[in-house]
């Protein structure tokens, strides 16, 4: 099983360095409670609604998928958005809501990333990882909305909700902050 030194990518390798050239120790409660510890490696997804990705952000992605994959097996989906083709926005948001839960298995960890969830720090998200891995879970499944948000029963579905920022992102940029996130 791979297992993986969260306390590498959770800010203390980022330290800024003392006038020595040591660095610098982080404040204690800007440390992951993982830190110092081997944690096992779930294997993790993110699922993103909407159409086919700029060339740059697939190009983001790409490199994000290729340094997380020394730590973990991490998947990438793109759920079609608006698979109905439809003009209202509710049969479309219930549309790729029903898509989304396809996907969505009882072992899942399901984390929602929305503009109204929880406000987490970077150490926050390595404990939330960390956490995911002792609740029996197999994977974790990060769920990024399309033009209009997520749907009512991935909501509900949620073991965590979270917010990357106070604004509203795009949902490809989400997606860059996510993976720059779990990378970190
Ligand atoms: C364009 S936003 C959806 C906007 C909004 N929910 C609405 O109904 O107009 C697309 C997706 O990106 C993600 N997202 C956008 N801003 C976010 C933020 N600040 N934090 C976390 N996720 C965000 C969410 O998953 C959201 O469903």
């Amino acid at each position: 099983m791979a297992v993986l030194p969260w306390s590498c990518r959770c800010g203390l390798s980022r330290s800024p360095a003392n006038s020595r050239g040591a660095p610098a120790p982080s404040p204690p409660d800007r440390r992951s409670k993982y830190s110092g510890q081997s944690v096992r490696a779930m294997p993790m997804r993110v699922l993103t609604v909407g159409k086919k990705r700029s060339r740059g952000t697939q190009l983001i992605v790409e490199e994000y998928k290729e340094k997380l994959g020394y730590y973990c097996d991490i998947q990438d989906t793109l759920i079609k958005s608006n698979p109905k083709l439809t003009s209202d926005v509710m049969v479309q948001v219930e549309a790729e809501d029903m898509a989304m839960m396809l996907q969505l298995k009882p072992e899942d960890f399901v984390v929602v990333l929305d503009e109204n969830g929880k406000d987490v720090t970077s150490e926050q998200i390595a404990d939330l990882l960390g956490d995911a891995g002792n609740t029996g879970s197999s994977r974790l499944t990060f769920c990024i909305g399309g033009p209009y948000g997520l749907g009512l029963q991935v909501r509900e579905r949620a073991d965590a909700t979270i917010r990357l920022s106070s604004m509203v992102l795009n949902h490809q940029v989400a997606l860059i902050v996510l993976m720059e996130q779990l990378y970190r």
